[in-house]
């Protein structure tokens, strides 16, 4: 079963950014809630959700692109399930106009399990080819480059502008998930990840002392999720039901899930399975 609502997040006031140049009012914001009580029902909606981002994108013009940013870990599989293996949502998608990029990377060699590109590429980009007995032709993908690898505070600093340098002015949708701490990208709570949350200058940092591993990685700033013309969460599991409370309901805004709420407001949906959304009254 699916329940939409709008959840108002409502704050009075300005977002705490003292090295930005940007003051975000903050009038009474609202978010889009969904819920689903199956995980088959939670894809198919986010897959529909994304299809319907990538149509106002192209607009039927086959020389327009689809800009999107996606997140690691549990979304890899939402991504197969609700784009690839869905045969109605699979026709629709137009990857060949697709360009893909990575919220965070986690700065480890693609073939490393714990690479963000590496697990898309196992588990959508790979299957994706024959999918249908055809060959599909694929998205573009943008990675880091993985020859810095491994090469210190100066390469580790040089993967993160790199990767800024071929963002997009805006992307069409931006994809995120939620930590049980509430970190989202690699934008991690906490004083001492300040850095991070507070840039709204460079695009991409070098998140250098992750408290999830690996220590190194890259992620966007708020100030690209700011300018996404959409964004969408996906939580699931029950892990995550105490941190959609005090994102969704307590709203505590040392949350960078909740920072995301405050800057983005009424462009941002979250998809949640019942078991991440338990704490979550049904009338919110
Ligand atoms: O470390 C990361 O974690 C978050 C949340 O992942 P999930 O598996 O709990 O959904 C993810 O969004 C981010 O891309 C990743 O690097």
């Amino acid at each position: 079963m699916r329940k939409t609502n709008l959840r108002c997040i409502g704050k009075f006031g300005c977002m705490r950014c003292p090295s930005s140049s940007k003051h975000i009012d903050l009038k009474r914001i609202m978010v889009k809630l969904e819920r689903f009580s199956e995980e088959k029902a939670l894809v198919h909606e986010f897959g529909k959700y994304i299809l319907e981002k990538q149509d106002s994108a192209l607009a039927d013009n086959a020389d327009a692109v689809f800009n999107i940013a996606i997140s690691g870990g549990s979304m890899n599989q939402a991504l197969y399930e609700g784009l690839v293996n869905d045969k109605d949502i699979f026709p629709h998608i137009k990857w060949p106009q697709w360009r893909i990029f990575f919220c965070d990377e986690r700065l480890v060699p693609f073939e490393d399990p714990q690479s963000n590109y590496g697990q898309f590429k196992k588990i959508v980009l790979d299957p994706l080819v024959h999918q249908g007995d055809q060959l599909n032709l694929g998205p573009t993908v943008y990675t880091i480059n993985e020859s810095l690898i491994g090469g210190g505070e100066t390469a580790n600093k040089k993967i993160a502008e790199e990767y800024a340098s071929l963002l997009p002015a805006s992307f069409d949708l931006i994809l995120l998930g939620c930590g049980d701490d509430g970190h989202t990208c690699s934008l991690f709570p906490g004083v001492e990840y300040n850095y991070l949350v507070e840039e709204m200058a460079r695009k991409v940092l070098w998140c250098y002392n992750s408290p999830k591993p690996p220590k190194d990685r890259i992620t966007f700033t708020l100030a690209v999720v700011a300018d996404a013309k959409n964004v969408a969460f996906l939580v699931k599991g029950p892990s995550k039901k105490a941190i959609m409370h005090d994102v969704l309901i307590v709203k505590n805004s040392e949350l960078p899930s909740v920072l995301v709420n405050e800057i983005v407001g009424a462009k941002v949906t979250w998809f949640l399975d019942d078991t991440a959304g338990a704490l979550i009254p049904q009338n919110c």
